[in-house]
This record gives structure tokens, C-alpha cells and sequence, in this order.
């Protein structure tokens, strides 16, 4: 009887399961201010965990064929970025049927699958700089095939002038680069413990993140009141304190008023989980 050695599975089947690991540890992080958690469904009458663990198994496959289309094209380029347009679109259906409708991971897909990609290009070089570059240069490609729905994030892109996932990708996520990613490695020196340190990375992307889904839900009031009430936070002390963990409890009691989720942060959260196991991990 052979046991499958963490070696034996291909590179593609690796960072598939570190994707789909990333969106599982942030679909469990709680208390996450009104998004879908341990202890509830947050803002979403249509969503709940066992669902948000689903739809994040589902998607399994699509990263793994977007490892292996990156490996297989080589570089970044029109190809490359057409097939992951192909690949995202199908998982995009996948999970679709998974959740019979409801969305559970848009967002997730189009940004992890990126950044599979980017990794899988060339995974001696995948520190937080090098991949996130290369997972801008594709974003920045135009998918001559990709449909033009108003989504909701275009309908606030034409209000409000926002900057949504697309432009966040195609700068080369700087909410994770400059906002998560230090915030991750600030709690975790001040020893706060691995969940705070992942929760004060999310208050990190949500203070200053053009959150699409809560501009859709909430208007400009909801995006200011989930960016200053996420550095009220930071400022009192962050999730491992009780000051801290008082104005958490705020945030969520506030944003859940507006019905203002920021599944775009959680995303990011993702992603940032998943950048930050990627470096030295290949
Ligand atoms: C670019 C995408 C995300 C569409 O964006 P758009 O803003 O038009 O759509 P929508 O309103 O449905 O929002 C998408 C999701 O992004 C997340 N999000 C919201 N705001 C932000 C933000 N500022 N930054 C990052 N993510 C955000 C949220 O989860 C939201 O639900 C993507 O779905 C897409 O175009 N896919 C086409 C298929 C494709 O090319 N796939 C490639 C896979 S690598
Ligand atoms: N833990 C989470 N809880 C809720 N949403 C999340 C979570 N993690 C990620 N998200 C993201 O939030 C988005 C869902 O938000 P929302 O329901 O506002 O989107 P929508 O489909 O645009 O809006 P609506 O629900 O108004 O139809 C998904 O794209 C998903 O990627």
C-alpha cells in the first residue's frame, strides 16, 4: 500500500489545492465583519457556509486547468490569457450549478486564477512581487471573447468612478501587496495568533478598498463606513484586543445595518492567504 506523497501530485494539482485551501480558511476566519462565516451568513440571505466549502471544492479543477494552460503556453500572452478567460467563464458555471445560482466565488475566480497562473509560469519566482506582477500583466491582456454583462460592479464603475477587481488585478493588487500582506506579517511578529493576524489583514484591505459588492449594496455611506470602521480596528488595538474586538463587533453590527458585505476584501483575503503560502512552497 503506497501513500500519495505531497511530491507525487503534479505542480498544477498543487497550487489548485493551495487556491482552494485559501478559499476555505477564509470562508471559516470569524467574526468576519457581515460575510459568511463559522458563526452565520453575515448581510447574505442566500449564502452559508457549507455552501461557500462547496463552491470552493468545485472550483478544484478550473485552477488546476489554469495552472496547466499556463504551463502548457509558457508565457504571459493573448493565448494564455484567452484560454484562463475559457477556463474562469467554465468554473464560473461549475459553480453556479454547485450553488444552484448564487454567487459564491466571482470574484475569487477571476483573482486566484490569476495568480495560479502567474505561479505556474514560473514557480521558481514567485515571491509576492514577482507573482502579483505577472498576474497584472495578463489581467491587463484583452479577452477578445469575454462577454460585456453589466455586472454589478460595472453599474458602480459608471456611478461612482470606482475602481473594481478588474482594475485591482490589472495594478497588480496593491490592496494585498500594501495593504494585506504587511498587516498579515505585523500581527503575526506582535504575536497576536494566526486567526487575528488574518482578521487584522482583512480590516488592512477593507480600509481603503473600493469594495464593489458594498458600493452595489450600499452606496458611497456603506464604503465609508466599512473603510473608516475597519481603521477604527487597527487603531484601537486590532482583533486580538478587547478594545479592538469591541469595534469589530461595531463594524459588523453597522455594516449589517446597511446590508454592506465586502466580499471584494474577502477575495483579496484569499488571495492574500494564497500569496503568502506560495513563496518558497514550489
Ligand atoms: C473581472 C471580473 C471579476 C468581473 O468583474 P465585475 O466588476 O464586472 O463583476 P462583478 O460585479 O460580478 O464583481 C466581481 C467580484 O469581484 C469582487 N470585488 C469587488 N470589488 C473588488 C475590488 N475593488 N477589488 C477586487 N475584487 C473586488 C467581488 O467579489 C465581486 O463580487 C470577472 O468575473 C470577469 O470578468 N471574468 C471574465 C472571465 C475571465 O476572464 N476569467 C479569467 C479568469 S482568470
Ligand atoms: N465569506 C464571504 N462571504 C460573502 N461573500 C464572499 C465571501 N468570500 C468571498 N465573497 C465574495 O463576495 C461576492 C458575493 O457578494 P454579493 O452577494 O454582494 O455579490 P453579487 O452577486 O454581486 O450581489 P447580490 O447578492 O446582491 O446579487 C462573491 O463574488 C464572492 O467572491
Amino acid at each position: 500500500m503506497y501513500a500519495l506523497k505531497l511530491h507525487d501530485l503534479t505542480l498544477a494539482e498543487r497550487l489548485a489545492d493551495m487556491a482552494v485551501d485559501a478559499l476555505i480558511d477564509e470562508a471559516d476566519l470569524s467574526p468576519k465583519p457581515a460575510l459568511v462565516d463559522r458563526r452565520g451568513n453575515g448581510a447574505h440571505t442566500d449564502l452559508h457556509l457549507g455552501l461557500m466549502h462547496a463552491s470552493a471544492l468545485s472550483l478544484w479543477p478550473a485552477f488546476k486547468e489554469m495552472a496547466e494552460a499556463a504551463v502548457e503556453f509558457g508565457e504571459v500572452g493573448l493565448p494564455l490569457r484567452e484560454a484562463l478567460g475559457r477556463i474562469g467563464r467554465e468554473g464560473e458555471q461549475v459553480m453556479l450549478v454547485t450553488t444552484s445560482g448564487v454567487n459564491t466565488h466571482r470574484g475569487a475566480i477571476w483573482a486566484l486564477g490569476l495568480l495560479v497562473a502567474a505561479a505556474a509560469l514560473q514557480p521558481e519566482s514567485c515571491t509576492a512581487s514577482a507573482v502579483t506582477l505577472r498576474a497584472a500583466r495578463l489581467a491587463l491582456l484583452n479577452d477578445r471573447y469575454a462577454p460585456q454583462p453589466l455586472s454589478h460592479g460595472a453599474q458602480v464603475a459608471q456611478r461612482y468612478g470606482a475602481r473594481g477587481a478588474r482594475e485591482e488585478a490589472q495594478l497588480g493588487f496593491p490592496s494585498v501587496l500594501q495593504r494585506g500582506l504587511p498587516q498579515l506579517k505585523k500581527s503575526r511578529l506582535q504575536q497576536h495568533g494566526e486567526q487575528n493576524a488574518r482578521l487584522d489583514a482583512l480590516l488592512a484591505i477593507m480600509t481603503d478598498l473600493a469594495d464593489t459588492c458594498v458600493l452595489y449594496r450600499a452606496g458611497p455611506e456603506g464604503l465609508q463606513a466599512m473603510q473608516q470602521g475597519a481603521q477604527a480596528v487597527l487603531d484601537a488595538g486590532g482583533s486580538a484586543s478587547l478594545a479592538g474586538r469591541r469595534q469589530l463587533h461595531e463594524l459588523d453590527q453597522q455594516l449589517l445595518a446597511l446590508n454592506a458585505s465586502p466580499g471584494g476584501a474577502a477575495d483579496l483575503l484569499a488571495a492574500c492567504l494564497f500569496i503568502d503560502r506560495l513563496d518558497g512552497a514550489l
